[in-house]
């Protein structure tokens, strides 16, 4: 795995006010990274130092190894600020196509571009809308595809469900988790139940203090690494990814297949896999869950 973020001793104050407090952590690209906190415990002051808006006072903190802000990330790091607002006066692919072309695109790139990130967030259609005609969710997914403009590799969305009902913010959730493939996320919330199942990993910061860093197994994203015996690659990709909850699956070698799948959406999915295995009377050596180490490289290798 690979080290993205890496902080030390991180420290911020606002005058007398302390907020951020002698912070240590690492963070490795791959599964969503939860950021929860209570109101005030210091999330969006630690986002606006990750995107290089505001310095710490002491400490270290790096991104890809090199300082917030720096040149050298413009367009590898990108950020959903809390009160993301789109302008009513122009379509959302217009707003898009300029924020393009402000990343440096040129005028078709950018179209290209736009058209491409309403895609991931399931928006294509409403490209020509002004944003007073969509709904607060739908204006959410608008700011994610924003955030995934020019393909960074790390995407910060400061309270991305904030303020939706929760049919809305199950939607915002599922869209990130089908883009993980994408983008490594760091999303924060006060909500710690409602990230568990979507990241990897959940800092805790209470009272700006990094109370706890910790793993989580049970994500929503599940792996299953499939082997099969002389298997026709394109029939096995062709059948697996029609499967209901299947996000993506890759022959990540000779008979080897990599499932990537939605838990919340598709719990058993190994038990209706072996029945679809059964069924096409394929083979198989091993059904396991997880994925490999050699598909963990993969994916980190492929951002
Ligand atoms: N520019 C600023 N000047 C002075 N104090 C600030 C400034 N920005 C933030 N603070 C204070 O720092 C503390 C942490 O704020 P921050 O917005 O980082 O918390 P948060 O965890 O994102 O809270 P919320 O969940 O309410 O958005 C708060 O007490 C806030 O009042």
């Amino acid at each position: 795995m690979s080290t993205i973020i890496q902080a030390q001793q991180l420290s911020k104050s606002f005058g007398r006010h302390q907020v951020l407090h002698s912070l240590n952590f690492s963070i490795e690209a791959g599964e969503p990274i939860a950021l929860i906190g209570p109101n005030g415990a210091g999330k969006t002051t630690l986002f606006s130092i990750l995107c290089g808006f505001l310095k710490q006072d002491h400490g270290n903190i790096e991104i890809f190894g090199q300082k917030p802000g720096s040149e050298g990330l413009s367009g590898r790091v990108s950020a959903l600020p809390q009160d993301a607002m789109l302008d009513p006066n122009f379509s959302i692919g217009t707003q898009l196509t300029f924020y393009g072309q402000l990343q440096g695109m040129n005028k078709a790139t950018a179209v290209a571009e736009t058209r491409r990130v309403l895609a991931l967030v399931d928006l294509a259609d409403y490209i020509s809308q002004k944003a007073t005609v969509l709904s607060h969710g739908m204006r959410k997914r608008v700011a994610i595809a924003q955030a995934l403009l020019g393909q960074p590799e790390l995407v910060l969305l400061d309270e991305p469900t904030a303020g939706l009902d929760p049919v809305n913010a199950l939607q915002v959730r599922q869209i990130i988790a089908n883009l993980t493939s994408e983008a490594t996320f760091m999303i924060s919330s006060h909500n710690i139940f409602e990230l568990e199942r979507l990241c990897g990993t959940v800092l805790y910061l209470e009272h700006g203090k990094l109370v706890q860093q910790r793993s989580v197994q049970q994500g929503a994203i599940g792996y299953l690494s499939l082997q099969l015996e002389n298997a026709d690659a394109a029939l096995v990709l062709n059948v697996l990814r029609q499967l209901p909850g299947v996000n993506s699956v890759e022959n990540a070698q000779k008979n080897e297949f990599a499932i990537h799948y939605d838990r919340e959406l598709a719990p058993d999915l190994d038990i209706s896999l072996i029945g679809v295995l059964r069924a096409q009377g394929w083979q198989y050596r091993s059904l396991t869950q997880g994925r490999t180490l050699e598909q963990q490289l993969f994916a980190v290798a492929n951002g």
